[in-house]
């Protein structure tokens, strides 16, 4: 087992310093890498799409390659429109909403990243930090921007079906399908127009297709902020979709002022290539102290997974 710490170039999420445990399966290289603040409990999913990767490997790919976008943080407009020129990609995402900032702030960020893509699509993701009537007036100034979609613009599942009702832009659901006690309930409440799914907080590659099928909605893979190897699970399910209409947030990577593997999952002309890969010899470990407190996550979680 391995447990790695990587710098972010810019704060993402509220964290600076991405950390994690790789392992070796029969299947290969996995990830495991729950976010510090999520319980125990909320882990136990992650480590099941660890094990997937490790000991079941990913089911038949039907592309080799998946189209991704540029992920921008909530930074000022030039760092913004140097990130979508640098990554090649032909769709953006840009964070809005972060707490402290304005709307003004996600204005000037979004024209930014729209005269940087050109002709190409800007989505936004807001993570749930929108009332309804402020993400109401935020899209009425943002849809000039031509907007793909907006991810996330309200907390609630029912905020998200209100929102949804009153404007024209494209709503997808991501914290409300894998935060949410029942994945399914943007479907009944007709809450969303595209589902974005991340393979270790739902539990696994089968799992997401699981859901796929069951939500009956266009899907957007995205990452959950993993270095290449846990991406590559990602990729495997971008690639295992029936249907793959949008591009995917799995260009996260290039956030990480390090890496794991020799060869970065960046994309290139916008596309990522699906496949295994494996740690480098040289790699960026935690300290001693980072890596016991990841070993004892690791044992508790495990002993829950056992129990479920
Ligand atoms: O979708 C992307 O372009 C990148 C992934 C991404 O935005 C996220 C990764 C990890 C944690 C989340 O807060 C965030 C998201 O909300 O989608
Ligand atoms: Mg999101």
């Amino acid at each position: 087992m391995i447990t790695y710490a990587i710098g972010l170039k810019n704060r993402f999420r509220g964290i600076t310093v991405r950390e994690g445990m790789l392992f070796e399966g029969p299947a290969g290289w996995a990830e495991w890498s729950p976010f510090l603040d999520y319980d125990d409990a909320t882990c136990v999913a992650w480590l099941r799409a660890a094990y997937e990767a490790a000991y079941d490997g990913w089911p038949a790919a039907v592309r080799s390659e998946v189209p991704v976008n540029c992920t921008v943080p909530a930074i000022g407009p030039e760092k913004a429109a140097a990130i979508v020129r640098a990554s090649g990609c032909g769709t953006a995402k840009v964070k809005v909403a972060e707490p402290g900032q304005t709307l003004r702030d996600d204005l000037e960020r979004v024209e930014a990243v729209r005269d940087a893509i050109g002709g190409g699509q800007v989505r936004i993701d807001a993570n749930g930090a929108w009332s309804v009537d402020e993400a109401l007036r935020a899209l009425k100034e943002l849809q000039r921007f031509d907007l793909e979609y907006v991810e996330q613009p309200c907390a609630s599942v029912e905020d998200l079906a209100a929102v949804r009702r009153r404007t024209d832009v494209l709503v997808a659901a991501d914290e409300s399908i894998r935060r949410a006690e029942d994945p399914l309930l943007v479907k009944k409440l007709e809450a969303a127009d595209i589902a974005v799914l991340k393979v270790q907080p739902i539990g696994g590659v089968r799992a997401c297709l699981d859901i796929a099928e069951q939500i009956g909605l266009p899907v957007v893979v995205s990452s959950a902020l993993e270095t290449s190897i846990g991406i590559a699970a990602g990729v495997a399910l971008a690639a295992a979709l029936p249907e793959l209409p949008y591009a995917c947030g799995l260009a996260t990577v290039s956030m990480f002022t390090a890496e794991v593997v020799d060869e970065p999952l960046l994309p290139v002309n916008g596309f990522l290539p699906v496949k295994r890969l494996v740690p480098a010899p040289e790699l960026p470990t935690a300290d001693q102290a980072t890596t016991a407190k990841w070993e004892a996550r690791f044992a508790r979680v495990e002993a829950l997974r056992g129990t479920r």
